[in-house]
This record gives structure tokens, sequence and C-alpha cells, in this order.
């Protein structure tokens, strides 16, 4: 053969399928030859240009490295290409359609079916898509595991050349993690997915109990349409603040079982670690649900309900010939209520963008956490004000307790107002002096007690 042949590596692909075809572009264009292993070679359809097919013997007889884009269930006519296969780096790529398919994870059972091969498990996270429009940013990694060290090389070479970095997860027993990833549904936002809904759907039913069942039993009035905005716009709020608190909760608790233990080498339980890490998710959804309860509130002046009333009061204020007076306490509560609102918005958006990766790496420890931690506390400390002056008065009012039964929010302001309170006493300066003294590790400090440290330093 020439010399320009041997200088490329002859690489080959079993299945013409969508990803066969994409794999075998990319590895086309990054300069390697490429032969096709089909069932039916002089039928397949249009293959990227300069790749040759053959019978999956043939093909296989040819290369060292082999690429199966084949589905699982068809693996079984690997077995009678064991001697073509002996010694062949074999890469599987396959996904499943569902977890827990298959007792065994597809790359260990196709190990088992070709013992003489060296199977890889590797690309199965990319998509046919991603490979054909090549590498992009979120899309770079390629997460590869097999036994042998020189077969995974071999695998890891190429990818390198296709432009993908590559990360290394360890011996075959890796596969199952791998095949599961490309399934899995969002795993940091379980819990606080799961607490949106109840914390949603509880308030939700408080509210349609206590205003519109309510105003229906005890005066026959039917208002259920204020379903829609008024009572939306009291369960977006009431859930975005507690969920706010929420995020600040677990850091108290992990400072208040520091002081009780003494130390900080000792493993926090593991609902409060599984807490600590979705506190970005809890917040996450707060702030989506604050933006709704601005959008909300914007939309006030022009429901044909709140125009109509206005109207009514205007038209009935002209019939009779009177005015009432200008209130100035009503004044200044109702705008410092709406600017304590805009405030602590204003500053929610900051902690949420300071939250986002591209802005929190260029940002040094120490800033990140006086965002996230000194105007979180102010954000949480703002927006509860907001919640009180939105009661004012109301609070030590008997008939705002229908059915013996607080008004939404002030059932919701029973967390935020714990936490802020909680946070002051950590800020006493006994207290926080003691705090400080076991963080620095000075007090008790027992490294064999515990097995790992706080994510709190
Ligand atoms: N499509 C994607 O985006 C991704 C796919 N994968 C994995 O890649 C593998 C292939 O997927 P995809 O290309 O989409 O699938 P396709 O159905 O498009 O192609 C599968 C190919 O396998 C071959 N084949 C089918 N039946 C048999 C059989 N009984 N015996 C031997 N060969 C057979 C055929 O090629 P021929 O007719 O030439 O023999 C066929 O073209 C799967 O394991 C999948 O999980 C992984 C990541 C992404
Ligand atoms: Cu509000």
């Amino acid at each position: 053969t020439c010399l320009h042949e041997c200088l490329q590596e002859l690489l080959c692909i079993f299945g013409t399928g969508d990803l066969g075809r994409s794999l075998g572009q990319r590895l086309i264009q990054a300069g390697y030859r490429l032969v096709y292993g089909s069932r039916r070679p002089h039928s397949c359809g249009p293959l990227p240009p300069g790749t040759q097919v053959a019978d999956h013997e043939a093909a296989a007889q040819s290369a060292q490295l082999i690429f199966l884009c084949v589905h699982r269930e068809h693996y079984d006519f690997l077995e009678s290409l064991t001697p073509q296969l002996k010694g062949k780096v074999v890469v599987d790529v396959s996904n499943n359609l569902k977890r827990d398919l298959y007792p065994e994870a597809n790359a260990e059972h196709l190990q088992r079916l070709i013992p003489g091969a060296h199977v890889v498990k590797a690309f199965n996270t990319l998509s046919a898509w991603a490979l054909q429009n090549g590498p992009s940013d979120a899309n770079r990694q390629v997460y590869l595991c097999g036994n042998r060290t020189e077969a995974k090389q071999a695998v890891a070479e190429t990818a390198t050349k296709l432009g993908f970095t590559v990360v290394d997860r360890g011996s075959l027993s890796a596969a199952r993690e791998l095949e599961d990833s490309p399934l899995q549904l969002f795993p940091d936002w379980r819990l606080p997915m799961r607490l949106t809904v109840g914390l949603t759907a509880f308030f939700f039913l408080y509210v349609v109990i206590r205003d519109v069942i309510y105003a229906y039993v005890e005066q026959r009035k039917d208002i259920s349409f204020r379903i829609m905005v008024s009572l939306a716009n009291k369960v977006f709020p009431i859930v975005s603040l507690i969920m706010l608190s929420l995020c600040y909760l677990p850091g108290i608790m992990a400072a208040c079982l520091q002081l009780s233990r003494g130390t900080k080498y000792k493993r926090f339980p593991d609902w409060l670690d599984r807490w600590m890490l979705c506190r970005k998710q809890l917040g996450l959804v707060s702030l989506a649900f604050a933006s709704l309860h601005v959008l909300y509130t914007l939309i006030i002046p022009i429901r044909y309900y709140v125009r109509y009333r206005l109207a009514a009061i205007t038209i009935s204020q002209i019939r009779e010939n009177k005015t009432t007076a200008f209130d100035t306490t009503m004044a200044w509560r109702t705008d410092s209520y709406y600017s304590m609102g805009v405030l602590g918005f204003g500053l929610f958006l900051l902690l949420g963008i300071s939250s986002l990766p591209s802005v929190s790496n260029i940002l040094s420890w120490r800033e990140f956490s006086f965002i996230q931690s000194k105007l979180g506390y102010l954000t949480l400390f703002i927006c509860t004000f907001h919640t009180y002056l939105y009661g004012w008065d109301k609070f030590l009012h008997l008939a705002s307790y229908k059915w013996f039964t607080p008004p939404s929010y002030m059932l919701c302001l029973i967390v935020p107002s714990a936490v802020l309170l909680l946070k002051m006493l950590l800020l006493l300066p006994c207290v926080d002096k003691r705090l400080t003294r076991i963080r620095q590790g000075w007090e008790r400090a027992d490294p064999e007690d515990g097995t790992r440290k706080s994510l709190l330093t």
C-alpha cells in the first residue's frame, strides 16, 4: 500500500444508522480512513464520502478499533465474530431507553459476549446531532471507561482528535453510571420541585377555602373569579418568601449543630447535607415565583374588576357630591410597601445573576459569600418587611382571623421571621465568637471523630 494510506489509521464502524453516519463523518473530517461493517453492505444507503463498506467479518478484520453503533438488542451477531474481534478494541456507544432495563450494563454484557476483545464504553452521552455539529462549549466532554488502559488510550486519542475533552471514569464497572447519566432528569431539582409543588398546593387550597369558599358560605357571594389573579398573586409571593427562607435555614441549622456539638469535624446528618446542596435551586425557584408576583402586580390596574370598582366608587362619590379626604398614613404605608417590594426584588435579581456560573467564576470566594450571604439576608429581611407592611395593622384585628385562621401571608411570615430571628441570635457577639472559634478548628478540633469536614467553613 502507498505511504499516504499507511499514515492514516483505519477505523471501523459497525452499523450504518444515525449515530454511525454522524460519527463516521466526524472521523473522516479528522483525517481517519474508515470502513463500515454492515449486514447489507450493498444497500445501506448514502454514507459519508470516502468511506468503504464491507460485511462485518471483513470490516472487523481490517481495523484495530471498532465503534459499535448498533442497539444492544442486536449484539448477539457479534458472538460469531469472536475470532475476528480477538485483541481488538470495541467501543460501546449504546444507551438504553429506560433505567434498569437490563440486569447488566450494556458494555459489561458486550464484554461477556466477546471476552477476547477489549471493550471501552464511550461517546454515549453525545447525541448524533451534537456529533454532526462538532463539539460546542456545552457539549465538549466525552466520558469513557474500560478495563484495559491501552484500549482506553486508543479511544481517548481518537476523541481528542475529534476535538473532545476526555474524562476517564475508571473500569468497565462504571459503565452502568455512564449509561444512566443521559437518562437523568434534573436530579438536583427533585427535592426543590417537590417542596415547590407541596407548598404551592397547600397555600392554594388554603386561600381557596379561606377566601372563596368562606365568602360563599358566609355571605352567599360568588367571588371564584379571584382565583385567576388575586389568589395566584397571593400564592406566588408566599411560596417565594418561604423558599427564600428555606435557602438560609439549613445554614443556620448547621451553625446551631456546630455550636451544640462544639466541633466542626463531625458529619452533618444526610438530610441536612442534601438540603444544603439544593440551596441554589431553592433560590432560583423563589426568584421565579417572585418575578411572577411582580408581573401579576403590574397587571392589577388593567383588570376589569379593578377598573369597574374604581369607576363605581368615583360615580357614587359624584352622585353624592362627596370627596374622601387624602389619607397621608395610607400614602406612607402603600408607598413603603411598594418600595420595599421593588428593592427586595432588585436585590433578589442581583443574587440570581451572581449565582450564574459565568458570573460567580470571576468573583473571589469572599465576594461570592458576601453577595450570597450578607446581601441574601438583606433581601430576605426586606421581603419580609414588605410582607409585614402589607399586613400593617391587621395583625391585631380579630376580624382578619376568619374561622379562626390567620390570613395566608401571616401564616407564611412564620418561616422567614424565625430564620431572621435565629440569624440575629447567631450574630450576638458572644455566640459569633464561639462559632468562629469552632470553625477555625480551635475548639476541640477532633479530626479522628468525623469522616468529613462540614460544607460551611
Ligand atoms: N442516535 C443517537 O443520537 C445516539 C445513539 N447512541 C447509540 O448508538 C447505537 C445506534 O443508534 P442509532 O444509530 O441511533 O440507531 P439506528 O437504528 O439508526 O441504527 C442502528 C444500526 O444498527 C444496525 N443493525 C440493526 N439491526 C441489526 C441487527 N439485528 N444486527 C446487526 N446490526 C443491526 C443497522 O445497520 P446496518 O443495516 O448497516 O447493519 C442500523 O443502521 C445505539 O446503541 C444507541 O443507543 C448513543 C448516543 C446517541
Ligand atoms: Cu409583594
